[in-house]
């Protein structure tokens, strides 16, 4: 049984997809695809089997027909079955293929050779993990804020001698580590990946060896800002946190105690009926608000302080 899975099925109208798959992921699935039928769409979540039980599943089937509600669609259907470990990972594998994203990335998915002579950042990643194989429309709005933010680094170490400050970043919610290990292919000398999920900091361990970054300059570690805020040799200069808008909130008057006046930020994970609600928790504790990006639902906020 230990291998075991469940695998979440949910027939849904293709406007819910977005939503259901951040609903599994939130639900702790390690993993989701999607499969378009005509005006629907069936969304695949696989979840450890001693993760959830079944009255965790029925709740699950309660909270997605509310979600549906409330933007005035109809009610998905859901159902799960036990599968084993070879074929949940098959059925990734189906699933997933390399992605463009932005102008400078290409995700690579870990059982595929990297392109040669390839004009792309490729992250190299596996999905058998966490949060963040950039399918989702918030990871690729961070991956390509980071891009603009860190389009001024110098791109191997020569800045500390070009006499610039080496840019420092803290990656809060860094599920995979899909964005410290793209912002340090951009050319940030070092980031800190925190995250609640000790899964998720495994993942971001694995994904770092995968991608041969040095260790020394991709520290990943368990928790959120209160373990930033010993870890870090002093404030960074730039922030980047795809969580959910409430969470977001919550960690904001956190998050300004470890920036400076030149901290630049990165928020996601943030529908955008709940944005006005972001920005003015950011307001309060000297953010400004740059940029609002938004794809699909979701939007992405650029912030700097005042
Ligand atoms: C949406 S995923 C983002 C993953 C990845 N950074 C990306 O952009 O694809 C959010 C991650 O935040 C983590 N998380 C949730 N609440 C958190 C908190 N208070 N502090 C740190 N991490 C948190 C979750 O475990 C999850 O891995």
């Amino acid at each position: 049984m230990a291998n075991t899975w469940w695998e979440i099925q949910i027939l849904c109208e293709s406007a819910l997809e977005d939503s259901v798959s951040w609903r599994l992921e939130d639900f702790g699935c390690r993993g989701t695809a999607s499969e378009s039928k005509g005006d629907s769409c069936l969304v695949k979540g696989y979840l450890p089997i001693f993760q959830a039980q079944l009255l965790d599943l029925a709740a699950l089937g309660l909270w997605l027909q509310q979600d549906a509600l409330c933007i005035g669609l109809s009610s998905p259907t859901l159902t799960w079955q036990l599968i084993d470990e070879e074929d949940w990972a098959s059925s990734w594998k189906q699933y997933w293929h390399p992605q463009e994203i932005g102008d400078r990335f290409l995700i690579n998915p870990a059982w595929l050779p990297s392109p040669e002579n390839y004009d792309r950042l490729v992250i190299r990643l596996d999905p058998g993990v966490a949060f963040g194989t950039g399918n989702h429309a918030t990871t690729q709005l961070c991956l390509e804020s980071l891009e603009m933010r860190l389009s001024q680094v110098p791109k191997s170490f020569v800045s500390k001698d070009a006499g610039q400050e080496p840019v420092i970043i803290a990656d809060i919610g860094c599920g995979s580590g899909i964005l410290s290990i793209g912002a340090i292919l951009l050319g940030a000398e070092k980031v800190y990946a925190v995250d609640t999920d000790p899964l998720a900091v495994q993942s971001t361990f694995s994904n770092r060896a995968l991608n041969e970054v040095n260790p020394e300059r991709l520290v990943p570690a368990e928790g959120s800002v209160d373990i930033l805020k010993k870890l870090i040799e002093r404030p960074v200069d730039g922030i980047v946190c795809n969580i959910l808008a409430d969470v977001i909130i919550q960690l904001v008057p956190e998050i300004s105690e470890i920036s400076k006046p030149s901290t630049w930020a990165i928020f996601s994970g943030i529908l955008v009926e709940q944005s006005t609600s972001v920005v003015e928790a950011l307001e309060k504790h000297g953010w400004v608000v740059a940029t609002m990006w938004k794809r699909k639902e979701w939007c992405c906020l650029n912030v700097r302080r005042t």
